[in-house]
């Protein structure tokens, strides 16, 4: 498919969203993960192309969450090798390459927006740069909220907030687990394509773990698909959508068509390789 070792495709397509990623970020190798006789992940392959997008989506209990926890080096495997930019994950957590968003965001709720974004990166012993972290509020679309405490704060904007936060990290890869899996469907809508118009303008690495599949479509450079028992990637799909994507994408034929794949290879661990 003329890919490369990432087996992501450079296309021809113009705009900002042009994709070439030539260089791995994130490269799993017989990744395998037991707890007390689960296996929560059985022999993961996969590579993920530097400032590339990707989904990882299957049913409940099939290891995504584990697979995330080990790319940001928070598990460890129990056979394989993850590198993340060529270092081992703890050694790149300690240098502060992810940021990670999970379902709850775990704002302090005493502190404003604005302190929230600055205190991790003071936490991570970096210095803190409050207009950075101005400016990053105004990218997620919370300018004239960074004195606001998160219980003024709707689900969807603490979200946004927490985005900021790992954003300001510096962090070169995020992490996200679930992020908007408490929010109702519209304000996901919307924050999916808040995160995408972030991505391109902040060109990060993405891995990102939903029980979604139109959200695993409309979000993603590729797709994993993922299967239980055990906990395995049954296949990577690559999405082929307009760049940059608005809401007018959700109407299309080619969304639906894709959507209905990645629910056939859920439903019926169709090949997608
Ligand atoms: N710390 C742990 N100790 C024991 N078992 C665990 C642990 N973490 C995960 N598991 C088990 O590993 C399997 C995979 O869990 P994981 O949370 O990775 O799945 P998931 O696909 O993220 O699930 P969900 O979609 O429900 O969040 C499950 O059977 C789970 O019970």
């Amino acid at each position: 498919m003329g890919g490369d070792e990432t087996g992501a495709r450079a296309t021809d397509e113009p705009g900002r969203e042009q994709r070439q990623y030539g260089e791995t970020a994130i490269r799993l190798d017989g990744v395998t993960v037991d707890f007390e006789g689960v296996r929560a992940l059985s022999d993961a392959d996969l590579r993920v192309g530097k400032g590339e997008f990707v989904t990882v989506i299957g049913p409940s209990g099939c290891g995504k969450t584990t697979m995330l926890r080990t790319v940001g080096g928070l598990q460890d495997p129990t056979a394989g090798t993850v590198s993340v930019g060529g270092d081992p994950p703890d050694r790149a957590r300690a240098a502060g390459e992810f940021g990670f968003v999970f379902q709850r965001h775990a704002l302090l709720p005493w502190k404003s927006a604005l302190d929230n974004v600055v205190f991790l990166r003071k936490l991570a012993g970096k210095s803190p740069d409050r207009e950075r972290a101005r400016d990053l509020l105004e990218t997620v679309g919370l300018a004239g909220f960074a004195d606001a405490r998160p219980a003024e704060l709707s689900g969807g904007m603490r979200q946004r907030v927490a985005i900021a936060r790992a954003l300001h990290l510096g962090a070169s890869v995020l992490l996200m687990d679930e992020p908007f899996g408490e929010l109702d469907e519209l304000t996901r809508e919307e924050m999916g394509i808040e995160v995408r118009r972030v991505w391109r303008e902040e060109r990060k690495t993405v891995l990102f773990v939903t029980h979604s599949v139109p959200e695993a479509v409309f979000l993603a450079d590729r797709c994993v698909v993922m299967s239980d028992h055990p906990g395995e990637i049954e296949g990577v799909f690559d999405v082929e959508l307009p760049r940059p994507r608005d809401e007018s994408v959700y109407g299309t034929t080619a969304f639906q068509e894709q959507v209905a794949r990645v629910r056939t290879a859920l439903h019926e661990g169709y090949e997608l390789r």
